[in-house]
């Protein structure tokens, strides 16, 4: 798995220059006929955070931004990605995603798209020992929890993650401490992110899901071979990993404050709704 050491986005941008850096990216397609990947985090970055992870849903600039975009895609080599750390059915309940959007969850154990008639997922299957692991781990994140008011523990079906959002300071940190005691204890590695500690059994990143994305939007864009560009945007520590794997003719975007691999940064949701929309500006009137 790519650890990228994080580093810290240029200060002061102007917002000119994000979108200079969209300009750049959706250059004239008769110019530059690269396919290109639209890639996209869900919580921190399209969704406000919130208490309740199920209530979360993007800002409305953001599902504004997102379905025009989805709109503008049609027919072009660009395609529209959302790759988060929850599990694929959660993401596509909250993120109500566009058709013809591929979805990469639980940082990349989970994949699928959607298709006019519904989700098509990749099925996930995991081996005993895996089944074994993630039964030990949801046996020590209960442990993480118990007596601790606010924390609690998600489970998915590669992973289990300790939510703090809600518990006191010394809670959150005595729980955090024991999840990743368990996480070592059974050789996992401990994803660490805003108020969650995130222990799957997949061994897996967002970096590793976006180079494989690369591959496949190339192939269905008719451009097998080619490199895709790729556009991503993201709040979160986990985003880093995608940060890392983008290189020349990509876009990285974080979204908030916090040290970052990635060359442009915006404030929050309605300002990441402000680049998507003159993307889709751009790819409307390619070359206006
Ligand atoms: O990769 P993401 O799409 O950013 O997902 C990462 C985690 O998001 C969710 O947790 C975060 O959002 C919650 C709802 O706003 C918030 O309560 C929590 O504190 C945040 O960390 C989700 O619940 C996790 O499973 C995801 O891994």
């Amino acid at each position: 798995m790519t650890r990228p050491e994080p580093r810290t986005a240029p200060p002061g941008r102007r917002d000119g220059t994000v979108a200079d850096a969209v300009r750049a990216f959706a250059a004239d397609a008769a110019a530059d006929p690269h396919a290109r990947l639209v890639a996209l985090d869900f919580d921190g970055t399209l969704a406000p955070l919130v208490d309740d992870p199920h209530a979360a849903r993007m800002a409305p600039a953001a599902r504004a931004a997102v379905d025009r975009l989805a709109a503008a895609l049609e027919g072009t080599t660009t395609r529209l990605a959302l790759v988060s750390g929850r599990n694929l059915a959660d993401l596509a309940a909250c993120g109500e995603p566009p058709v013809g959007t591929y979805l990469v969850g639980s940082h990349g154990a989970e994949t699928g798209h959607v298709a006019a008639h519904g989700i098509e997922a990749v099925p996930l299957v995991l081996t005993s020992s895996q089944e074994e692991s993630l039964a030990a781990l949801r046996a020590g994140l209960a442990d993480a929890v118990a007596g601790r008011a606010g924390a609690w523990v998600q489970d998915k079906p590669s992973a289990a993650v300790l939510h703090t959002r809600l518990a006191s300071d010394a809670d959150s940190r005595a729980a955090v401490t024991v999840a990743d005691a368990v996480a070592e204890r059974l050789g996992l590695h401990a994803m660490h992110g805003k108020d969650v500690v995130e222990v799957g059994v997949v061994e897996t990143s967002k970096g590793e899901a976006v180079d494989r994305l690369r591959e496949v939007v190339a192939q269905d864009a008719g451009q097998a071979g080619g490199r895709t560009r790729v556009l991503y945007a993201g709040d979160d520590t986990t985003d880093e990993t995608a940060f890392a794997v983008l290189g020349p003719g990509d876009l990285g975007i974080k979204v908030g404050d916090g040290e970052t691999l990635a060359t442009e940064r915006v404030a929050d949701a309605d300002a990441l709704a402000a680049a998507l929309d003159l993307l889709a500006d751009l790819l409307e009137r390619p070359g206006g």
